[in-house]
């Protein structure tokens, strides 16, 4: 993936001039499609499924998913972005992709940080408790061990993990995805990011712990970065995006300020 270098305006010229919105995040035309291998169909019965397992006759072809289908918009510094669209319109799969976690197969995506993506999916270590995970999260967002264990309280105070007892000491194994999505958003929100790309990671936290989210979302914006949202519900969107980019069927269908898109969206009507 390659960098935006974002130029710096020094002269007096440009001081004088409007200032100028710095992209952190260029979509050109993207595709992402997904290759899986799977059996060939011949035969759809179990007794010649099991046939083909028996004889090792399995005959592998690939399936495709065509995920993402040529989007392309530019993000600025200070954006806050939700991203809508019914199932399987390729928003995760979009984001994995700026992320780089991801290829594309055609187009290309320029980024002006490295971008931190924080899914429902993404892993904490389940055998280890809340607490060591919050020490190897800030640690792996490249904090030093005294930056660490400063950072510490706030996360687990922001997460509310131990309101109703000491969970924090407990494996993260046995946390509701709610806690877990929590506490994951908690040490993601404890420093700043150039990108910050949020998979419904909000979505499982309760009425306090998304208003603190909101809160903070705003402060990550205002700090430096760039914020995509990726969220079913609309008022979380509401509440948290001031821009909005709707998808279907992996094409980007609708990129504007999010009253407009959302009642669009709401009322099923495409542009
Ligand atoms: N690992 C994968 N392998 C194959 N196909 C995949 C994979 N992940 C997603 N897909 C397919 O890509 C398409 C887009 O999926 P994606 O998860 O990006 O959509 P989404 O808009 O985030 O959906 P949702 O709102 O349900 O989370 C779907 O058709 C899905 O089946």
């Amino acid at each position: 993936m390659q960098k935006i270098h974002a130029r710096q305006e020094r002269g007096t010229a440009a001081r004088a001039a409007a200032p100028t919105r710095l992209p952190t995040v260029v979509v050109d035309d993207v595709h992402v499609v997904y290759r899986t291998p799977r059996a060939a169909k011949a035969g759809s019965g179990a007794a010649s499924a099991l046939n083909r397992l028996l004889t090792g006759r399995l005959t592998p072809t690939t399936a495709e998913v065509h995920a993402v289908r040529g989007v392309s918009f530019t993000a600025y510094k200070g954006d806050s972005i939700g991203l809508i669209g019914s199932n399987g319109s390729g928003k995760s799969s979009l984001l994995a992709a700026v992320a780089g976690l991801l290829p594309t197969a055609r187009g290309a995506i320029y980024t002006g940080g490295r971008p931190t993506l924080l899914g429902v999916k993404s892993v904490l270590m389940a055998n280890l408790t809340g607490e060591r995970n919050v020490v190897l999260g800030c640690l792996a967002m490249g904090m030093t061990p005294a930056q660490a264990r400063s950072a510490y309280q706030g996360i687990v105070d922001f997460s509310g993990i131990n309101d109703k007892g000491d969970f924090i000491s407990l494996p993260m194994r046995t946390y509701s995805s709610g806690m877990a999505a929590r506490l994951r958003f908690a040490i993601a929100a404890a420093r700043t990011h150039e990108v910050l790309l949020i998979d419904e990671a909000l979505a499982t936290g309760d009425q306090a712990f998304r208003r603190r989210s909101k809160a903070r979302i705003r402060q990550l914006c205002a700090a430096a970065g760039t914020v995509f949202l990726v969220s079913h519900n609309s008022n979380t969107i509401r509440t948290t995006c001031e821009r909005t980019l709707w998808m279907e069927s992996g094409e980007l269908v609708m990129d504007g300020p999010t009253d407009e898109v959302v009642n669009r969206y709401e009322r099923g009507r495409l542009p």
